[in-house]
């Protein structure tokens, strides 16, 4: 409940329309709550006493109320939707955007079924939850209180037949409501389960292909699916069951006081309209409180909801963002200071102590054995993970000192796995700079050797990307995400490692490319191929997170062990592999 509390503040710019529109609502059960007295009075004062022209203002009255009971209902209905539907749009943008300032540590506290589940269906239970709240919350008591009170002073004589119906119903919604609810709670866990599911097949498919484990993935999502049906039908079967059975219940109510009824008229106590407007009532009083189950319920399910949504609103970032953080031109020089990293706290350091000094112009080589830390050390300059220990230093300011957009606008930065999004070639590229103009993109494309295949698309530049690039090959894929960063003309150049499905030819053409155009940019080239790096002015080796070697190719040859055996598990006769 603590979480639909904190949740409030998104509906601050909405309150007019969340205070008009109950408002509108109790127009409309004022209305509402009316015409059976109206009706009474119809048969018993006009038809009873043949009085037309009384019936017939009743008529009136009876239409009015009708009208204004409309006019409430609507503009209960347009400022409630207003208001949920506002909302939700306000809370799905800020769960997108925490989301995308998430660390990968982040990401890992939620998987991303849950987070899809969480920005689509825990909103919009809220938004559910919220226009029945606005709409029926209001109606339900409302008619509920209204219809007793009315009883009490109208139709007093079958009161009694009230008091023995309405704590019936009201136990019996209760129980229902209380089971269906917790129900429908782990209808939610079975739909979280099903959604992890398929994105996890659907990510994967090829590798689900090529393993051939389709049947034992549509085995697995068969089960889940199966659980979700189960459930389903459990929660349904209850809350069915709470339809007819409190019908039933009315329906003896509504016997009784017809026999009481009759015998009362016989008698003389009573006219028939006042059993005509108490059945009507009756009729409201279950409506009531139906109604106001039905928003109960509703608010149980979206509790939930609203806890994961807080959750992930309130993850707290790794990636802290300082007050009055420097905005100032980077040149790129970049110096680690016995830099220390753990992936997870509690861990050995992935990153040792490393120290190094990189100047602006200067290209740095970093190499090493599978899981050395490479790509640690080059995701740790644009912030995406934060040292543990020690500092990183940008042109000498400690970089968590710097704004992190102006850190990020000078960092140029093609990660290991090339990541392409659902657009054009054209727009993928402009990703790396908004403004981009024609001739610069074809630039860096000629650069990142990707100009002479997408020349052969048919719609080249234009040439529209499937979700998850799968009709590039993975060479492509690493050009176009090359050519990203290399629109971009940045101080400080990263590439990832990629440039390993790329022909030794391709590469080449882009080693001297990032030569002759980033002469001033300082470049970061991680790569577990010799030649990569080979021309770089230092060149880090790793070994296990430490730094083990540093100098330039020939320095190292000459006296570094690691690289040495680097070296020569890479050397065929007369050069380097790739060569
Ligand atoms: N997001 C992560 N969470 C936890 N551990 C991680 C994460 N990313 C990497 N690691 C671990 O950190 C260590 C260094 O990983 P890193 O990716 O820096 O190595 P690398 O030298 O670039 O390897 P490769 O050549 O295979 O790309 C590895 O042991 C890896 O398992």
């Amino acid at each position: 409940m603590q979480s639909a509390i904190k949740l409030t503040k998104y509906l601050k710019p909405y309150m007019v329309f969340t205070i008009i529109a109950p408002l509108m609502m109790v127009l409309e059960v004022a209305m509402d709550l009316l015409q059976p007295t109206i009706m009474k009075h119809i048969i018993d004062d006009g038809i009873a006493k043949n009085d037309t022209g009384y019936v017939v203002t009743m008529f009136g009255l009876m239409i009015l109320c009708a009208v204004l009971g409309l006019i409430g209902g609507v503009g209960c209905s347009i400022y409630a939707t207003k208001s949920a539907v506002n909302f939700a749009t306000d809370i799905r943008k800020d769960l997108y955007e925490t989301i995308t300032y998430f660390s990968s540590r982040n990401k890992d506290h939620f998987t991303l079924g849950k987070l899809i589940t969480n920005i689509t269906s825990d909103v919009e239970s809220l938004q559910r939850a919220l226009t029945m709240l606005l709409k029926i919350f209001v109606r339900g008591p409302l008619t509920f209180i209204g219809a007793i009170i009315i009883v009490f002073f109208t139709a007093r004589e079958l009161f009694p037949v009230l008091l023995f119906v309405v704590p019936i119903l009201a136990f019996s919604i209760y129980f229902f409501t209380k089971i269906s609810g917790k129900l429908f709670l782990k209808v939610q866990e079975a739909i979280d389960q099903v959604n992890t599911k398929v994105q996890e097949n659907l990510a994967g498919i090829r590798v689900v292909k090529a393993y051939n484990r389709k049947k034992h993935q549509i085995e697995k999502f068969t089960s889940v699916n199966g659980s979700l049906m189960q459930r389903n039908i459990k929660a349904d079967q209850i809350i069915g069951i709470l339809g007819p059975l409190t019908m039933f219940v009315v329906n003896i109510g509504i016997i009784i006081a017809l026999w009481q009824g009759a015998i009362k008229v016989e008698n003389g106590t009573i006219q028939v309209g006042v059993i005509v407007a108490f059945i009507n009532y009756l009729m409201m009083i279950m409506g009531g409180l139906m109604s106001s189950s039905a928003v109960l319920m509703n608010i149980a399910r979206a509790i939930p909801s609203a806890n994961r949504i807080v959750e992930v609103l309130e993850e707290t970032l790794d990636i802290k963002i300082t007050d009055n953080a420097l905005s100032t031109q980077l040149k790129g020089q970049v110096e680690f200071d016995k830099v220390s990293f753990s992936y997870i706290e509690e861990n050995e350091p992935v990153l040792k102590e490393v120290s190094f000094k990189a100047l602006p112009g200067e290209t740095i080589g970093i190499i090493g054995a599978t899981g050395s830390g490479k790509s640690t050390i080059v995701k740790l300059i644009p912030r995406l993970f934060d040292v543990t220990k020690g500092e990183i230093r940008i042109d000498n300011i400690p970089i968590k000192q710097i704004d992190l957009q102006t850190l990020r606008s000078a960092i140029a930065f093609a990660p290991q796995r090339a990541t392409l999004f659902s657009k054009t070639i054209d727009e993928n590229i402009k990703y790396g700079k908004d403004d981009a103009s024609s001739e610069e993109i074809i630039e860096a494309l000629k650069s990142s050797q990707a100009y002479e295949f997408v020349e052969k698309l048919d719609a080249k530049e234009n040439h529209f990307i499937t979700q998850g690039a799968t009709n590039l090959s993975g060479g492509q894929k690493q050009r176009l995400a090359m050519a990203r960063a290399f629109v971009r003309q940045p101080a400080i150049l990263i590439l990832d490692d990629t440039t390993s499905a790329v022909d030794s030819i391709s590469e080449r053409k882009i080693q001297k490319a990032i030569r002759e155009q980033f002469k001033d940019s300082t470049k970061f080239i991680v790569s577990s191929k010799v030649s990569s790096i080979r021309y770089a002015d230092q060149i880090l080796v790793l070994d296990d997170g430490e730094i083990v070697g540093l100098g330039t190719h020939d320095e190292l040859i000459k006296d570094n062990k690691v690289y040495q055996e680097i070296v020569d598990t890479q050397q065929v006769k007369g050069g380097m592999l790739d060569e």
